[in-house]
């Protein structure tokens, strides 16, 4: 039986994954991307699914930890973004990170082969024509301003914008490798990884302190009207941790622990700048956990403090960002539609969840609710207890509202345990478990769970579709 095709505006990665999902149900889509027509501030070509900052899709141990979880999961729902990232991954320790060109090109590839795709190069500028009677939209954190407006419009809601701050990317051969040294943390190999896979620039203590005085002192970029802005906790500026106290960055991005430097094994280092590997070459490194809003010029002078980096060259310095997104739980459904105009449905960042892989994971959500839509076959969303359930729940409704006239309290969340509902952890007789055992028992448990409550939900849907 053939299908009126269903259109998606946003070929990013909830967009990518969303098409995907839509033409292996049997459903034609045509995906519209602006670029190269029109570009963001931040993408820099026309790939559809364009990493634009880091190149890691975050951990990837599904035991432990909930990013990693939610990676089994989307492997289990036959996810492309997953699939491609699999295929073109860079060793990066206990991390799943990717080779950003090949994995955004094979994506394309596999989109453009795709017989039930067609991809249109234009930005919709404004509200979707109304012959389009089902739409996803997908257009990300950095969505056109007149789509924007014209959202706003609709919902009546002030779409809440504010800046996020990149990380810089380093020329591999102008680091000083007889400074800093090869090591992850704890030697942990990972997937794909060697034990070896981060670079490390070793501080003192003087050096370390001259480091935090310099970020307090650089220029920033101010914006005015953005002052105030609420970063969230995982994406903080370098310099606003600095603020923040002078040990702050020692217990985060810089901490010295799971490490030994190769040059000096008896001088335990003070803090520890890391370096993650960018590209499949090997040419290109980020600096982990580096992301900044001070002037080009002071981030240059200041990042050449760090031993190693004297004489780096940076490919790409840090910046600012825009982040647009909706009061979700407010505006949109159980499967993610619009009460407000139901044949417009929203995935990925612009929903309120925050990364790429949650962004992808929530695109392949909305591409099976909008492909059951079409084809008359009822899909209920995924269990709360799976992590695809327990994003779902965070942006249709799991939030509590703060309720304070004027101001909303959503915020945009990656992943994460206190997102499940509670478990039962399996107690061994005899043997009680305390601190870290014990919170380690229950992220197994949540995951065991959550992996058997995914399979019965993919079953199910699958003979619903059969039926
Ligand atoms: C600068 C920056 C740095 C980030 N760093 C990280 C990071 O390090 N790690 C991480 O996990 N996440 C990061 N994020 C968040 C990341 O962007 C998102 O998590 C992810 O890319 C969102 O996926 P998406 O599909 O929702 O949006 P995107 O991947 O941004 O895709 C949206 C697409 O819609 C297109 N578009 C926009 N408006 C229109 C229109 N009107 N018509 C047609 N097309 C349109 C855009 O060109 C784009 O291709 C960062 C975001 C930004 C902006």
């Amino acid at each position: 039986m053939s299908h009126a095709p269903l259109h998606i505006v946003g070929g990013g990665l909830a967009g990518s994954e969303a098409a995907w999902q839509i033409a292996e149900a049997g459903v034609p889509v045509v995906l519209h991307e602006m670029r190269p027509v029109r570009m963001t501030d931040a993408h820099k070509t026309e790939g559809l699914a364009e990493l634009v900052c880091s190149n890691s899709f975050r951990s990837d141990d599904a035991e432990t930890n909930a990013v990693g979880l939610l990676h089994a999961e989307m492997r289990r729902a036959g996810s492309l973004i997953m699939r491609m990232g699999d295929a073109h991954q860079v060793p990066a320790g206990g991390a799943l990170a990717v080779d950003r060109d090949g994995f955004s090109a094979a994506v394309t590839a596999a989109l453009e082969a795709h017989p039930l795709i067609s991809i249109d190069r234009g930005e919709v500028a404004g509200l979707p024509p109304d012959d389009w009677d089902s739409v996803i939209v997908a257009t990300g954190p950095l969505t056109s301003p007149a789509l924007a407006e014209a959202i706003r419009g609709l919902t009546g809601e002030d779409a809440l914008a504010f800046f996020d701050a990149i990380a810089p990317i380093v020329h591999f051969d102008t680091i000083d490798m007889n400074v800093a040294w090869f090591q992850s943390r704890y030697d942990k190999p990972g997937p794909g990884g060697t034990g070896a896979d981060y670079i490390n620039c070793p501080m003192d203590k003087a050096q370390y302190e001259a480091f935090v005085a310099a970020l307090l002192a650089g220029e920033k970029t101010s914006f005015k009207e953005w002052e105030n802005v609420p970063y969230f906790d995982g994406c903080l500026p370098i310099e606003v941790m600095a603020e923040r106290g002078p040990e702050t960055l020692r217990h985060g991005p810089m901490k010295p622990v799971g490490l030994t430097n190769r040059h000096k094994p008896d001088e335990k280092p003070y803090a520890v700048v890391q370096l993650r590997q960018d590209n499949a070459l090997g040419t290109l490194y980020n600096m982990v956990g580096f992301q900044t809003k001070l002037k080009y010029g002071a981030q240059a002078e200041i990042f050449r403090m760090i031993p190693g980096l004297g004489e780096a060259q940076f490919a790409r310095l840090g910046g600012l960002h825009r982040n647009t997104f909706l009061n979700s739980p407010r505006l949109l459904d159980g499967t993610l539609r619009l009460k407000a105009m139901p044949r417009l449905r929203f995935a990925g960042q612009i929903t309120g969840c925050e990364g790429y892989v949650e962004s992808a994971a929530i695109g392949l959500l909305a591409g099976r609710f909008a492909a059951a839509e079409r084809t008359g076959v009822p899909l209920t969303p995924p269990p709360p207890t799976t992590a695809f359930g327990a994003l779902l729940g965070h942006i249709t409704g799991g939030h509590l509202s703060a309720d304070e006239p004027g101001r909303r309290s959503f915020q945009p969340m990656n992943i994460n345990f206190g997102l499940f509902p509670p478990v039962e952890v399996p107690r061994e007789p005899g043997k009680r478990l305390r601190g870290n055992d014990k919170a380690i028992a229950r992220k197994r448990a949540l995951s065991g769970r959550a992996l058997a409550d995914i399979e019965a939900w993919l079953g199910l849907a699958q003979r619903e579709a059969a039926e």
